[in-house]
This record gives C-alpha cells, structure tokens and sequence, in this order.
C-alpha cells in the first residue's frame, strides 16, 4: 500500500514537517500573513510580538517597496484632423437629379490635460512618445455632418512643468503661404479659379477627368480653425502645474472638417461634384518634467540615512542599504499628525485655518562631493526638493565631520541653483540685433520680416520665476546615528557651528547675505532605534508656512 500512494506514508509526512514550519516562521518574520493564515501556521510567537518599527527600520536591503517612477518625458501630441466634405445629391422618387445635400465633415478631437492628486509619475506618457485624438468623421449624405472625433485626455501628477519644444501648424503655414501669395500678387487675393490642389479638393468618386476639364473650380475657402482654438495657451506652451486642477485645459484643439459640396453651389455650377478636405491637425512636441511638489526635502550625503529616516517617520518602504547610493531615484513618504483617532500627535493649522493633518516628505538619491560636475548621481534631483517649504539636511555623526558635510552639501546646492539660473537664461533669451559689415539692413531684421516665429518668441512674456532662491527657505539639521559610540564629540561640534550660525559670528554655508537663519536647529536621532525622531514632526511644521 505505501509503495502505491506515497501520500499515505506516515514517514513522507513527517519529512515535510519541518519545512513547512521553516517556511511559515519565514514568511511571519517577513509580517506577510494574514491574521487568519497565522493562526493556523506554526510560527513562533516570538516574530509575531516583535515592535513593528523594529521589523521596518532594520530591515534587510532587499525588503523594500518598488514603485514605478519616470520624472522626465517627451511626447508629441497631435490634434485630431478634420473629415472630409460629402459630395452628395439628394435622390427621390419622381427626383431623380435633386440638389447638392453633402454633409461637412465632422471636427478632430482636442487634447486637454489635468494635473491630478493621484497620479506621482509620468512613466505613462513617457512610454507613450506619440499621442494622437481621434480624426473627425467624413460628412454623409442628406446633409449629415460627420461625427467629431475622439478627445485625449491627459492626467499628470502636479508638479509637472510643460515646455514646448517645437510645433507644426498646418492651418498657421497654409495662412502663411497665402498672405506670402498675396503679397507677390500686390494685394491681390491668389487666383485659384480654374485650378485645383489635389491636397485640398475632393472629387466625385465616379467622375471622369473630362467631367473636370471645363468645369471652374471655385476659390479654395480660407483656411478655417475651431472655436476651441481661442482657449488654447499661447505658444510657445509653459506651463507649471502646481495645484491641482479641476477640470482640464485645452492643449490643442481638433482641426475643423471639409466642406460639403453644398457651399459651392453657384449659378454657374448647379451641381457642384467638389468638397474639400479636413484641415490637418496640428502637433506639438512637449517636455514635461515633474518636479515632486513636498513639504519638507532631505539633503544628504549617500549613506547618511536618509531612507532609515522616512521610514521612521512615515510607512514608506524606502529601500535601505550599508552602501552608498541604495537610493537611485525619489521617494515620497507622508507623515502623519493627525490620523483622527483621539488627540492629534502635533496639532498645526494652516493660513487657511483648515487643520494640517499630513506633512508629505521626499527622499532623493545622496550627494556627493563634485556633484555639481555630475560626479555620483548627478544634480539632477535636487529638483525635486527646490520646491520643498523646508529643508531637512541629514548628516551622518558616525562618519568624518559634520561640519564639513554641511557646508559641502550647501556647496552642491548653490551650484545646482547656479545651473538652473543658467538654463533659466538660456531659454528666455533674448533675440540680440546684430549687423554684419557691409550690410544695410540687419541680419535678424529680415530674418523677422519673414519669419514670424522670431518676432513671436522676442515678444513672448517671460514666465515668472517659480521658485524663491533655495538659501531664504527654512532648514534644519538632523543628525543621525547618534547611538553608535563615539559621536557625541561630533554632534557637539555641530552644534556648536548651528549655535554661532544662530548668533551670526559665522558665515551661513550658503555664503548668501540674506540667507535664511532665525531659527536653526540640530536634532540627534537614532533612526534605526525610533528614537529621537518624534521631535521632527514638531520642528518641521513650526517651519511650515503657507
Ligand atoms: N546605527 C545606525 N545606523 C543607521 C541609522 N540610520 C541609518 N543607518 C544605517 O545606515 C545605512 C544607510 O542607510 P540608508 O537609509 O540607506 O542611507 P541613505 O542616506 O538613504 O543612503 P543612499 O540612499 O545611498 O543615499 C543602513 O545600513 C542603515 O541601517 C541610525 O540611526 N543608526
Ligand atoms: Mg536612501
């Protein structure tokens, strides 16, 4: 019998015991069973009863949560185009050659865009390089316009900003021809009768080209745009999402259908066999790049424990390693003072009055030395603490000075600020006038008279710098590990620095006169051990303000 069906073999059974419990005990520890699941497994009650801030602070390097993040995206979006004009005639019993009844074609979607609470990443445009709306249906016969076509939607999380980088208009280059047509005719609008542009016209189906050979053309209409296209931002497109929004903006609108054949209806042709075609829509080639909107930024050097400490403070399952650069892109963590069950652990209101019930805060990737010269990681995510209220500087005792730490992460951040201004520069720069010898007129002048896209971008309005400079907002220290031996001698000496910065006996580590320094402060935590970091939520909202 046990030869035939192993299962019942007490032996077998008694092998799979243990493994079963290894496994059990394993996932307990882990705090990945169910209540329910628990009960029946052999896990020792030890792992069970164990502090929940123990099991998330130390915890091993390859526990962690894994979110999805993508901060920069290119994509174009494209309009949808118009449809076509019917050629169509109105065909009865007893009416067997009726008059011209060819619907207009239907209008192009538009594009709009919302920026939401939800959403905390753009990886969903940036895998996404090309967007389209929907085209707008043909007209049909007995005078039934086509339908409109689909709208595109786009939701990205606030915080993002939105630069144009180039655009194609074809309605604003077919105006452009004709007035450059013009012009060469002296006023004189372009002669169009009696010829056609195949881009343009649509023929009878079953018409011969003879039928065409006597027949006039009408002037082609004037190239025409939807309503819509009033509300649509100015190009060149910025825009800076810092709230959320309601309800979504129009980004671009849907090109307007053909015309049906009956609007060429004259005296001269009775029976038009011609519509136009649907504009095209226009596309825009957009960057976008999220600047993650937090209360409070932590700026660190790799390993400081920055990670260690958002966990402590809120649930975020930041990844944490004994190595430099565990953190390779930004983390959001939210610490919560009031989760409405009995008193609220820090009570703040803001200039609203309503009560602050979260503060969000946001981990980046660590500096190093020369980060500036795109050393270790770069610079490149201190945007995502440039627009934080206050800033957290995290600073390791166990390791080197304190002192020098501070003042070289000050360093890395007036240089981040330098670059930026720079680029700042660069794109709202202005055209310069410049006359090459010899020549009578200037060079960008005639470059002006026949390209309005120079003139459109000198006059453009300069958008308003976003952000305050970075040494006037509030900051604090957090000094961490301060339970490994030895460093009470290096939390005393920055102590001493913040306490003279408080005096102004020495020089802010921004080097900037009017830098930020009424209330400096240095707390020692133990992140790992949960103590000490109860005092930051307090201090971090004394520093909020709205
Ligand atoms: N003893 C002690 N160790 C700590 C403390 N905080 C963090 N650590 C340890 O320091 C190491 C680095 O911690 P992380 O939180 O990953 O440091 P980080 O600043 O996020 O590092 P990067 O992401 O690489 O920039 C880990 O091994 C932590 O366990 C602390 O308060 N005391
Ligand atoms: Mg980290």
């Amino acid at each position: 019998m046990p030869f035939l069906y192993p299962c019942l073999d007490s032996l077998s059974l008694l092998r799979r015991q243990p493994l079963f419990s290894r496994y059990s005990s394993q996932v307990a520890k882990r705090g990945l069973v169910t209540a329910s699941t628990t009960h029946e497994s052999e896990a020792p009650t030890a792992s069970r009863s164990e502090p929940r801030s123990d099991t998330l602070l130390d915890s091993a390097a390859t526990d962690y949560g894994r979110t999805i993040f993508q901060d920069k995206a290119e994509v174009t979006i494209s309009s949808g185009s118009g449809g076509h004009g019917c050629i169509s005639f109105l065909r009865e019993k007893y009416i067997e050659m009726g008059p011209a009844n060819g619907g207009d074609g239907g209008t192009g979607g538009n594009i709009y865009i919302q920026a939401v609470r939800g959403e905390t990443s753009l990886h969903k445009l940036a895998r996404r390089r090309l967007i389209r709306a929907g085209r707008g249906r043909n007209g049909q016969g007995k005078g039934k316009g086509g339908q409109r076509g689909e709208d595109v939607l786009l939701q990205v999380p606030v915080g993002t900003v939105i630069r144009e980088i180039s655009r194609h208009d074809p309605v604003a280059e077919e105006e452009k021809r004709q007035s450059v047509a013009a012009e060469a005719s002296d006023g004189q609008p372009e002669e169009t009768k009696g010829t056609w542009r195949r881009d343009k016209w649509i023929l009878y189906p079953s018409s011969a080209p003879s039928d065409y050979a006597n027949s006039e053309f009408p002037s082609l209409p004037k190239p025409r745009r939807s309503n819509l296209f009033m509300s649509q931002p100015p190009a060149p497109i910025y825009l800076d999402f810092s709230e959320p929004m309601e309800s979504p903006i129009l980004l671009a609108a849907g090109a307007v259908g053909g015309l049906g054949n009956p609007h060429f209806l004259t005296r001269s042709t009775p029976r038009p066999k011609f519509a136009t075609k649907g504009e095209a829509g226009m596309s825009v080639t957009l960057e976008m790049e999220l600047k993650l909107l937090a209360d409070v930024g932590f700026v660190g050097m790799p390993n400081a424990g920055k990670s260690t400490l958002l966990r402590a403070l809120s649930r975020s399952r930041a990844r944490v390693g004994e190595w430099a650069f565990t953190t390779l892109q930004p983390n959001i963590g939210t610490m919560v003072l009031d989760d409405s069950r009995g008193r609220p652990q820090v009570q703040n209101f803001k200039a609203s009055g309503e009560p602050r019930t979260q503060v969000s805060i946001a981990d980046i990737p660590g500096l190093i030395e020369g980060a500036h010269l795109d050393k270790g990681l770069g610079l490149g995510f201190l945007r995502h603490v440039e627009r934080a209220q206050v800033l957290a500087f995290v600073v390791d005792l166990s390791v080197g000075d304190p002192v020098e730490a501070l003042q070289s992460l000050w360093h890395e951040l007036a240089q981040f600020e330098k670059i930026r201004n720079m680029e700042t520069n660069q794109r709202s720069e202005r055209i310069v006038t410049w006359r090459p010898l010899g020549e009578t007129q200037p060079l960008i002048q005639r470059e002006q008279d026949d390209a309005s896209v120079v003139e459109e971008s000198g006059t453009a309005k300069l958008p308003e710098l976003p952000n305050a400079p970075i040494s006037t907002k509030p900051w604090f220290v957090v000094a961490t590990k301060a339970d490994l031996p030895g460093t009470e001698e290096n939390f005393a000496r920055l102590q001493g620095y913040i306490h003279g910065l408080n005096e102004r006996s020495v020089e802010h580590p921004s080097g900037q006169q009017n830098a930020w320094r009424e209330r400096l402060a240095v707390i020692p935590v133990s992140a790992v051990r949960n103590e000490g970091v109860e005092r930051i939520p307090e201090w971090t909202v004394g520093l909020l303000k709205d």
